[in-house]
């Protein structure tokens, strides 16, 4: 590795470009912008566009901004080259053919942002003492945010106009994620930290009083009990996604430098 990680940002959409113009002007202690990816062409872009894999020749880090089926698109070519890819599209990491291979996979790393939640780190630790009898993470958000294709006009129609909270998915994790793509990556985080999907289950509600996403993990372990409860202000460019994200996403790739945070 170069002495600064050199970094290449996949999507350039809401996420990415405050990610990618925050790399480039330094913000990150020890980590350089070399190039952005994106699917169209990108106007003053920070760095070079280029495409994937004139991109990797100089990269020590891939970070994926872009959704969870570019994750599927671009894992195997990432890591082959020897280069890290770190996930904000969570999510795609808790599919079943994927995560089959994922010890596999190398010799580059893939890693996972903390995104829009945290507490993960004493999950983590409470996961290596013994591990969890239930963990429940119950999301709101607001209905428009929670609008997809695949429902049907009914359901729609009661997000459009409920009045008061409605719970419109309660489930598995694996549920979660592909049934609400760009809204609970989050729960693969929390997968991933806990190391199992078995003791987690989710529910997402939509409210139409919410001027917040909140994001509260219930967790009963057999060394204690966590319940961390985040609010965070939903992006104004994009409200499906929280504003915190991209700020995530440059303190995980902050963690990768050779100058990291000190609190481990
Ligand atoms: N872990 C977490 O807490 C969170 C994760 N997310 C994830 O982040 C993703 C991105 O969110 P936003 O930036 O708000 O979305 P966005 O729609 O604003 O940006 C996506 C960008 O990716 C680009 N793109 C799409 N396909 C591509 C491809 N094959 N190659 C290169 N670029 C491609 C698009 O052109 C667009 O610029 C979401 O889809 C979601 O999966 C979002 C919020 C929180
Ligand atoms: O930003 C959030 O609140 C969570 C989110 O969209 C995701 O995990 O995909």
């Amino acid at each position: 590795m170069s002495e600064s990680l050199r970094v290449v940002i996949v999507g350039h959409g809401v996420i990415g470009s405050t990610v990618a113009a925050r790399v480039a002007t330094g913000e990150v202690v020890g980590a350089e912008l070399v190039a952005v990816v994106n699917r169209s062409p990108v106007a003053n872009p920070p760095a070079q566009q280029l495409d994937l894999p004139a991109a990797l020749k100089g990269a020590d880090l891939v970070v994926e901004c872009a959704g969870q089926p570019v994750v599927h698109e671009i894992v195997d070519q990432v890591v082959s080259a020897g280069v890290d890819l770190l996930v904000t599209s969570v999510g795609a990491l808790l599919d079943p053919e994927l995560s089959g291979r994922l010890p596999q996979l190398g010799p580059g790393r893939v890693l996972a942002t903390h995104g829009a939640v945290g507490g993960l780190d004493l999950l983590a630790a409470a996961s290596r003492g013994g591990g969890f009898e239930s963990v429940l993470m119950r999301t709101t958000k607001q209905p428009g945010a929670l609008i997809r294709q695949w429902m049907e006009p009914e359901q729609i129609e009661l997000l459009r106009t409920a009045t008061e909270p409605v719970l419109v998915f309660s489930g598995t994790p694996n549920e979660a994620v592909a049934l609400f793509p760009e809204s609970l990556n989050i729960v693969a985080g929390v997968a991933t930290a806990i190391g199992s999907v078995e003791p987690l289950r989710v529910e997402l509600y939509a409210d139409p009083a919410a001027t917040m996403s909140t994001h509260r993990i219930q967790a009963r372990a057999q060394l204690g009990e966590y319940l961390f409860e985040v609010r965070n202000f939903p992006s104004r460019d994009n409200p499906r996604s929280s504003a915190i994200t991209p700020f995530s996403v440059l303190h995980s790739i902050s963690g990768l430098t050779q100058h990291p945070p000190a609190v481990l």
